[in-house]
């Protein structure tokens, strides 16, 4: 292994101990400390461990978590009226929908329920719109997460050609949306993509977000790319760790890369709409 580690576990953790010291101020000034709401439809264990990590960390920060538990049998309609009685509610400031609902639910039709200003999951259109035209605003967790990440080990991104493998709407898209607005070349591969490997051999930065354990090979990766793995299934990643650390210069581990700093990104974009909505900010 010749890979330098993208460290999530350790930035998210740096980044969790500046919010707990903004978040103890702000909860004094305002008299109230900023409430997260998080919705989970139906009984998948998986979403359920990982809401339960999302709460935890909310506490950890003084950030209040609100559980809202929807049925498996729920409807679309009732998912939405749920959601819209939270974006009304003012002592909510923040929404999460956890992605995936039971397929009976239109999960498009329940993101677009989160009043845009309590959006701090980033998954409604107007927020991907937000990340298109580089408007600042909210981004979507993971794709926000992976850009803190970058951002905080000083990788460059202008001039870069990033090619994002998978187009899911809460991660692939907007994480090609993200690079393009720092100015990087981006290419998206996907399930229809034919030659992937060659694709991913011409990336100087790939980011992997297929949801298919260990798709991209090390063998196929340019010498010196830099890796972000946002595969998450059974803590598996979408790269094949042990042959892309030899080939790539920095490279997220899983566990303990994408993840935490999807959640760290979830908190701080919490505490700003906090901030926005008690015009502290
Ligand atoms: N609306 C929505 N927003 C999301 O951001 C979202 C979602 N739906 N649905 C599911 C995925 C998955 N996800 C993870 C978050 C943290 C870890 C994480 O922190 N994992 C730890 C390992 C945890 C363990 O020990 O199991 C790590 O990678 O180190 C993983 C996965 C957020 N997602």
């Amino acid at each position: 292994m010749s890979a330098q580690i993208l460290d999530g576990r350790a930035t998210a953790k740096a980044i969790t101990e500046e919010l707990q010291a903004e978040v103890a101020d702000l909860t004094a000034k305002v008299g109230r400390a900023p409430v997260l709401a998080t919705v989970l439809i139906g009984d998948d264990p998986a979403s359920h461990t990982y809401v339960k990590m999302k709460i935890n960390r909310c506490r950890q920060v003084g950030i209040e978590p609100r559980k809202i538990e929807l049925d498996h049998s729920t409807t679309t309609e009732e998912a939405v009226a749920a959601v819209r009685r939270l974006s009304e509610d003012a002592e909510v400031d923040g929404i999460l929908v956890q992605h995936p609902a039971p397929p009976q639910v239109d999960e498009a039709a329940v993101f677009e329920a989160i009043d845009p200003a309590k959006d701090v999951d980033g998954v409604t259109s107007g927020s991907l719109a937000s990340m298109a035209f580089n408007e600042g605003g909210f981004r979507s967790a993971t794709p926000g997460g992976i850009m803190r990440l970058f951002e905080r080990y000083g990788i460059e991104l202008e001039g870069k050609h990033a090619v994002v493998v998978g187009r899911s709407r809460i991660l692939g898209i907007p994480m090609g949306l993200l690079l393009l607005g720092q100015n990087a070349t981006v290419t998206y591969c996907h399930s229809r993509t034919t030659d992937l490997a060659d694709h991913v051999g011409r990336a100087d930065i790939v980011v992997a977000a297929a949801g298919r354990p260990e798709l991209i090979k090390g063998e196929w990766l340019k010498a010196g790319a830099v890796v972000a793995d946002a595969g998450y299934a059974d803590n598996t990643g979408d790269v094949e760790f042990g042959s892309a650390a030899d080939r790539a210069r920095w490279i997220t581990p899983v566990p303990g890369g994408v993840g935490p700093m999807t959640i760290a990104c979830l908190l701080e974009q919490t505490v700003q709409s906090f901030k926005q909505r008690t015009r502290l900010a």
